[in-house]
């Protein structure tokens, strides 16, 4: 048979990896794939720029129409990022009836409803394993591996750079930005790095993987994001002392009333396997009403994790060339037809517990008006630390856990004993999960 031609455009981090895995591996993808696969064109911003690939053999331009209308290739690897000027480049790949496998979730994220209409429109596959969870083939997972399952829930740390940075501020004391700017040199980040610590970039993942595990059309505008920039040292000892380990978490989970789609740091129990999941690595835990939980574990970021994922899907692409698109897997899951508009909760209506830290004054009644505010809003208290003080000042910190709670009868909670004069500054909350 034939090779199949492929084109890349984007020579970055995961470029170079996809570059590197497919020539290293070329003989055992080509007997998996039934075909041998040469990347005959790639296209890259500066083509005098010092690349982590050996890029012999392919042609290089640094306009990426010239691959995308190529008629010679038939999948075009879209590995630049962004959701600018890169959906125009899918939109015309796709037009021009190219295959395309993308590591980019928030293009995906964003567009993904009207890329995968037309897609279907030209009988073609968009492929992106590799834009969630780097490494870890979690979107097969879902799509094909529990799909005779109802997803409950699905949980996960789904950042790379995040869990670096808490794991080396958490185990060595290390400096917020001294990590973060670490986690660009090794190639882990979003060309922004506000995506990664701004909990944006864990949305746009939540957004894809609630949309394959419920069926529901890609709306990150739903989705509520916190970063991790709010977590303090203080926060990680105390939930530390209570035995519970802080991570920042995409969670999807199904209601009675809607779907939560959440991401934020998270107190969730030491002995759970996914608290202990470190530096760059990620882990989603997904709960199936049939298969009971499960749980994916592997890089998040990085060159050639993120590249098995992009030749994963290149193989799966090939495979698929000569089946009729009406029988290929559907890109969200569930058929494009019927897909579901279940409703997504606004923050108000999450229900979940909560480790609470406000400071206050050294004096008698200031514990007893902070319960009596918390049993007015019936949210009962799990567990209370009082601290000595920390100062000549006389603060004292209080740390609560609560049982789970309406979120609308936490703000209100909060708000009252903002507004009390013993406690000075802001009432710090981080939700808690137990994940059972
Ligand atoms: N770095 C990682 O670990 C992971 C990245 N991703 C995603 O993969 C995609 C690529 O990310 P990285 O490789 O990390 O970024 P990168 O910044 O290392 O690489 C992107 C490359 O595209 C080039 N580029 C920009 N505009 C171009 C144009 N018009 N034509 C040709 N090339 C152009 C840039 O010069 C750069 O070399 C993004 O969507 C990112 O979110 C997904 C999973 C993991
Ligand atoms: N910036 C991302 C890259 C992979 O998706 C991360 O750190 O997880
Ligand atoms: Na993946």
């Amino acid at each position: 048979m034939k090779p199949v031609k492929i084109g890349i455009i984007g020579l970055g981090t995961v470029g170079g990896g996809t570059v590197n895995v497919l020539k290293r591996n070329a003989e055992e993808i080509a007997r998996r794939a039934g075909r041998q696969i040469v990347i005959t064109r790639a296209s890259a911003k500066d083509l005098t720029k010092q690349r982590i690939c050996d890029t012999q053999g392919i042609a290089l331009t640094t306009d990426p129409y010239e691959i995308i209308s190529d008629p010679e290739i038939e999948i075009v690897l879209e590995l630049i990022g962004g959701a600018g000027a890169v959906k125009d480049m899918v939109l015309a790949a796709i037009a021009n009836h190219k295959h395309v496998v993308t590591a980019n979730k928030s293009l995906i994220a964003l567009h993904g409803n009207e890329i995968f209409a037309k897609a279907s429109e030209q009988g073609v596959i968009v492929a992106f394993e590799a834009a969630v969870a780097g490494g870890i083939p979690i979107i097969k997972a879902i799509r094909e591996g529990l799909s005779g399952n109802q997803i409950q829930w699905l949980a996960g740390i789904i950042n790379g750079t995040g869990n670096f940075i808490l794991t080396e501020m958490r185990d060595k004391g290390r400096d917020f930005y001294d990590v973060l700017a670490e986690a660009q040199a090794l190639g882990y980040a979003e060309a922004d790095p506000t995506f990664d610590v701004e909990g944006i970039d864990a949305g746009h993942k939540l957004t894809i993987l609630a949309s394959i595990a419920f069926g529901i059309p890609l709306q990150f505008d739903k989705v509520y994001t916190e970063g991790i920039t709010q977590v303090t040292r203080a926060d990680v000892e105390y939930a530390e002392q209570l035995g519970y380990r802080i991570k920042h978490l995409g969670i999807a989970r199904k209601t009675q009333e809607g779907i939560e789609l959440r991401v934020h740091p998270t107190l969730i129990p030491e002995r759970r396997l996914i608290a202990n999941v470190n530096g760059v690595m990620n882990a989603i835990v997904v709960k199936g009403d049939a298969v009971g939980p499960t749980l994916y574990y592997g890089a998040g970021a990085g060159a050639d994790p993120t590249a098995s994922s992009v030749v994963a899907d290149v193989i799966d692409v090939v495979r698929a060339l000569t089946s009729d698109p009406e029988n290929r897997v559907p890109h969200l899951a569930f058929q494009a037809d019927a897909l579901h508009n279940i409703p997504v909760l606004p923050s108000q209506q999450f229900k979940t517990a909560y480790y609470l830290r406000l400071n206050a004054e050294d004096k008698p009644g200031v514990l007893a008006d902070v319960t009596r505010i918390l049993a007015k809003h019936q949210i009962s208290i799990d567990a209370i630390i009082q601290k000595k003080p920390t100062d000549d000042r006389a603060l004292v910190p209080i740390i609560l856990l609560t049982q789970i709670t309406l979120e609308n009868e936490m703000n209100a909670a909060i708000a009252e004993m903002e507004a009390l004069p013993t406690v000075t500054g802001r009432v710090n909350r981080i939700r808690l999960e137990t994940l059972g």
